[in-house]
């Protein structure tokens, strides 16, 4: 009953947290293998912890009917309904230009709501004093969404929609179970913090990257690289077996906007151009297999997923839309 696990469990979990003493994430050398021992010890009182603290916007936490009215566009959700009802995937194609070859960029998917809500989660989650770890050892100014319980609500959307935009984006690298999990963090450049993102690929097979805000900041391009281990080659047999269109992995910069994501490959390089002004943040979600693996083999046409296959994989997909 609540009174024995209450015994078992010390009480409040937040101000307990809050007495830790984190691994410094401003230090720079061997940053990634830094303090992971902290973390892993203090797992159970943090998850605890983010409990105590409770939500900013609640709607956040729990991916369902009254996430995707509130966060998804309407566009976003006609296209999944006609593809995952009508077999027809025009409207989803439709969604998105292909602005660097390779990258394909939408400003329809979310709603205004979901960038507010999640820069004001960000500040509360930011501002609770609870120890938090870096995403990753480049950026030490960001939130690992699903550490702060973000998690299920986020594989809920990877599931409805996120997957099945990949697939169909990338189909010679999204099969069955090549992106059956997602690690979700977001980066922030100021100019008293991290400015840029030395060139580098990502740990998935696809990357979602949208822009939260805030509104006006200069410099801070995504830039994309032809070369440099894309793993496509042009002229290998593999790279010409490919559809046209999704073969390639080109070079350019994105500038970004509130509310522009991009879909594309992990393994195509990119670098984050020095932001002069302002703040920029972005809310990244990293596709990958179990365990973390990341498929780098493309498909042949006859092993890439149908369009029925791609959006209706999961129970997730059959909420209602
Ligand atoms: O600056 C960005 O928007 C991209 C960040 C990025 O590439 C990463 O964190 O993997
Ligand atoms: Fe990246």
């Amino acid at each position: 009953g609540a009174s024995s696990r209450a015994s078992k469990n010390p009480p409040f979990a937040l101000e307990a947290a809050r007495e830790l003493v984190a691994p410094k994430p401003t230090l720079r050398e061997k940053a990634e293998f830094e303090g992971g021992g902290f973390w892993e010890e203090h797992d159970d009182l943090l998850t605890r912890a983010w409990q105590e603290l409770g939500p900013r916007h609640g709607d956040l936490y729990k991916y369902g009917h009254t996430f995707e009215k509130r966060y998804l566009s309407k566009a976003l959700r006609r296209a999944a309904r006609d593809a995952r009802e009508g077999g027809n995937e025009t409207s989803a194609r439709d969604l998105f230009k292909e602005v660097v070859p390779g990258v394909f960029a939408s400003e329809e998917l979310f709603t205004q709501e979901f960038l507010n809500d999640l820069l004001e989660e960000l500040e509360h989650v930011q501002g609770s004093g609870i120890p938090m770890r870096r995403p990753n050892g480049m950026n030490r100014y960001g939130v690992i969404l699903d550490h702060v319980g973000l998690e299920s609500s986020i594989q809920g959307l990877v599931e409805a929609s996120v997957r099945p935009l990949a697939s169909m984006l990338f189909p010679e690298l999204v099969g069955v179970e090549d992106a059956d999990e997602h690690f979700a963090f977001t980066v922030q450049y100021d100019t008293a913090g991290d400015t840029e993102l030395a060139k580098h690929g990502d740990a998935s097979v696809v990357t979602l990257n949208l822009c939260l805000g805030r509104p006006g900041w200069t410099g801070g391009y995504l830039r994309f690289f032809e070369r440099g281990g894309s793993g496509f080659h042009v002229g290998s047999s593999v790279f010409k077996a490919l559809p046209r269109g999704n073969a390639s992995a080109g070079s350019g910069d994105l500038s970004f906007r509130p509310g522009l994501a991009v879909l594309h490959r992990g393994q195509h390089k990119h670098q984050a151009l020095p932001l002069v002004d302002g703040v920029r943040t972005n809310a990244i979600v990293w596709l990958m297999g179990k365990h973390g693996v990341v498929r780098v083999a493309p498909y042949a046409e006859h092993e890439q997923l149908s369009v029925y296959e791609r959006w209706h994989r999961t129970s997730a997909n059959a909420l209602e839309l």
